[in-house]
């Protein structure tokens, strides 16, 4: 598969303070791209870069296998985006905005606009003002905006923020579909990861500027790794237990009164039985796997780490 985006050592500064430090970043061609950061990490701030909105201040940038080049156009007509949120003519109607975007694109074709109305479910209010549209229809216009010149590349900065629910679920099966059916590559960002877990093919995680991560997501769940978790009222003693009667040291206190034990030779039955009767004050034992929110966590913690220790 070969990459839509690859980014090479890509440093932005502003006024002289990095912001954006040696990201090396891979999109491939197919694939939905979580780009995952909380706020004020950059997520926004490469988006930009990739769209040449502004420059970079060190390294590069290579769209669809080429090096971009200052002034360079044409990339750009094959990526379709939405940076922050979309600005529409809100006495115009829905349908209007749509041409009027392609108009300014030189790519003019009322069939392509429709198709993008449709594809958004706004087909019936193609008519109507947008300023009578809610917050969902607006996002999902703005889909339909990005969409309409039929690009290969969609870059979408938090596209999900602020929908409810329901339309957090519309949005993610458009995505899908765009992905599956539109075969369009897609580079979407948010701050929260549940939001694109289930979509996402890849992802990136930002944090201060850096990408400390890039995993797919099947790696991810296949290093899932399960443990036994227990609350009790002595984790001394538990661990003492575990430690020397049971022969158990895979094991982790992480709290005044939980211990995680990764070591799965003994069932959970059999490990609640010998605590207790080795008089281990057990609260509740439960068999867990580590959820993705603490993979990330602890990726951006060891990121951090890393940072601080150069
Ligand atoms: N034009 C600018 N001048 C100075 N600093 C900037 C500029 N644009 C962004 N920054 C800074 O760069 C950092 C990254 O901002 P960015 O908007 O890329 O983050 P983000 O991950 O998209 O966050 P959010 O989700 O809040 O938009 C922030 O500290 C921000 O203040």
């Amino acid at each position: 598969m070969s990459s839509m985006i690859r980014t090479r050592n890509l440093t932005k500064q502003f006024g002289g303070s990095t912001v954006i430090s040696g990201v090396n970043m891979t999109v491939k061609e197919r694939e939905i791209y979580g780009f995952l950061g909380s706020n004020g990490a950059g997520k926004t701030t490469v988006m930009r870069l990739l769209l040449n909105l502004i420059k970079p201040t060190d390294g590069e940038i290579e769209l669809f296998g080429e090096r971009l080049t200052v002034g360079a156009t044409e990339p750009f007509k094959r990526i379709g985006h939405i940076i922050e949120t979309p600005v529409f003519y809100g006495n115009l109607t829905g349908q209007r905005n749509l041409e009027l975007h392609c108009e300014y694109m030189g790519m003019h074709n009322p069939k392509m606009v429709q198709e993008a109305l449709e594809l958004v479910q706004l087909g019936n209010a193609r008519h109507k003002p947008v300023n009578q549209y809610s917050l969902g229809m607006k996002q999902r216009l703005g889909i339909a905006r990005a969409v309409s010149t039929k690009p290969e590349l969609l870059i979408l900065d938090e596209p999900i923020n602020g929908l409810d629910p329901n339309g957090i679920l519309e949005m993610r099966s458009l995505f899908k579909r765009l992905c599956d059916e539109y075969r369009i590559t897609m580079l979407i960002s948010s701050h929260i990861l549940g939001e694109i877990e289930q979509i996402a093919d890849t992802i990136g995680v930002i944090n201060n500027g850096r990408l400390i991560e890039e995993v797919s997501m099947d790696r991810i769940r296949s290093t899932q790794t399960e443990y036994v978790e227990i609350i009790t009222l002595n984790v001394n003693r538990a661990a003492y237990v575990l430690e020397h009667d049971l022969n158990i040291r895979n094991f982790k206190v992480s709290g005044d009164r939980q211990l995680k034990i990764y070591d799965m030779k003994l069932s959970q039955s059999e490990l609640s039985r010998q605590l207790i009767t080795r008089e281990v004050p057990i609260e509740a034992i439960n068999r867990r796997s580590r959820s993705l929110e603490e993979y990330f966590l602890e990726a951006v913690r060891g990121g951090e780490e890393h940072a601080a220790s150069h």
